[in-house]
């Protein structure tokens, strides 16, 4: 009968591996000695990039780990949560793909969770109940994301970072003001992830045209909140025209799609599959500009020129170092035309907010 082998290396190193897999919790949750086996186990890994999950026990933290363990471009995933991880990361490790997984538990761990990562992604913090705005989250989840930006200041100051912790028109402007406070701000490196509104655009107007959504895409600008999330219809591909009556329903239902989730769940909390798939449509497009992919392009919500604001949702181009060109707005409609205004004024304020909260 054939022996089970463990991979390469010598006798210590597979006893190292194997020690691991028989308690992989405790290879991952103690010391330096154990971090430096979970690296000999790396090695056994796909080349690929390394990326940390903050928030990887929550509603979009699972399925989005999830999905993460099953993308080809990802070598090393770190698994990190104030509550939770052991039993998360020892479930998605024992999927049969080139990820490797590591866990880390509470914030002690939480600068070996940083250390070397290429990307990191934010999904912590609270979500939304009935009756509750984005910006009603400010309080708890403000705090959160500054802390966890500070680790990233200090353990990883060159990764790209993704924010999905609401309210991202104003997580964003804290990221940035944290990472100038630390020296280490990149405005090229740091996108608020928006992806779920182009994903909500393309199911609900392919399914007033009768199209596959898979063929519809629709830039959304502005910001990730009601009036902020402005859909610009005009521009959408392939090309189609909408009476007013339609262009006002799709854009409301485009801009109300998060409570729409939220009213659903009834109080168990707000979108976390849709917005774990659209995560790693995100992270993967992020993934692949760092690999040198040509025409890369998403919308994101990004510190921008391309109105007075500080930060704007619009088409990036990703690339090597981030993002590598925002484009502008292009032609707009009466309609839209009133639309951003409307949402710039919203924005100003959340901008504000966020960034007096970072340097009070
Ligand atoms: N950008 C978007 O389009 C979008 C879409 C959906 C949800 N969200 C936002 O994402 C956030 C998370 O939503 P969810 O449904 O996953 O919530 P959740 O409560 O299910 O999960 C949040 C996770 O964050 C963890 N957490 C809390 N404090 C932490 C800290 N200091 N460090 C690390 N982890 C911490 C919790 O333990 C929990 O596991 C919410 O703010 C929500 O509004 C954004
Ligand atoms: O609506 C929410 O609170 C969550 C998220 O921002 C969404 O758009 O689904």
């Amino acid at each position: 009968m054939q022996h089970q082998h463990y991979g390469g290396g010598d006798a210590t190193q597979r006893i190292a591996r194997i020690a691991s897999h028989l308690n992989p919790h405790k290879l991952q949750m103690e010391g330096n000695t154990d971090l430096e086996l979970a690296n000999c186990r790396a090695k056994g890994g796909s080349s690929g990039f390394k990326v940390a999950i903050l928030g990887a026990s929550g509603g979009i933290g699972q399925p989005l780990s999830m999905l993460m363990k099953m993308n080809p471009l990802v070598s090393v995933l770190h698994l990190y949560d104030v509550a939770n991880t052991p039993g998360v990361t020892s479930d998605i490790s024992h999927m049969d793909t080139g990820t490797v997984v590591r866990g880390f538990l509470g914030s002690q761990q939480l600068e070996n969770a940083l250390t070397g990562m290429d990307l990191v992604i934010i999904p912590a913090g609270v979500p939304r109940k009935p009756g509750m705005t984005r910006d009603d989250l400010f309080n708890i989840n403000a705090g959160i994301v500054k802390a966890l930006c500070e680790g990233i200041a200090k353990c990883c100051p060159n990764a790209i970072v993704n924010i999905i912790s609401n309210p991202v028109n104003s997580t964003v402007p804290i990221a940035a003001e944290v990472f100038k406070k630390a020296g280490t701000y990149d405005p090229k490196r740091l996108l608020g992830v928006t992806m779920l509104d182009v994903v909500r655009a393309n199911t609900f107007v392919a399914e007033v045209l009768g199209l596959d959504p898979r063929e519809v895409d629709i830039p959304v600008v502005g910001g990730h909140a009601g009036i902020t999330i402005l859909p610009l219809l005009s521009q959408i591909k392939p090309p189609c025209s909408f009476t007013s009556e339609e262009a006002a329903y799709l854009t409301s239902r485009i801009q109300n799609g998060g409570t729409e989730v939220v009213e659903a769940k009834a109080g168990a909390g707000s979108a976390t599959l849709s917005m774990a798939y659209a995560a790693v449509k995100f992270a993967d497009a992020c993934l692949r500009g760092l690999r040198g992919d040509a025409d890369v392009i998403k919308c994101a919500f990004v510190p921008s020129v391309v109105t007075e604001l500080p930060f704007f949702a619009s088409k990036v181009r990703l690339g090597r170092n981030g993002i590598e060109e925002i484009y502008t707005l292009g032609p707009m409609n009466e309609f839209e035309r009133a639309g951003l205004e409307m949402a710039k004024k919203e924005l100003a304020g959340s901008i504000e907010k966020g960034i007096s909260f970072a340097t009070k």
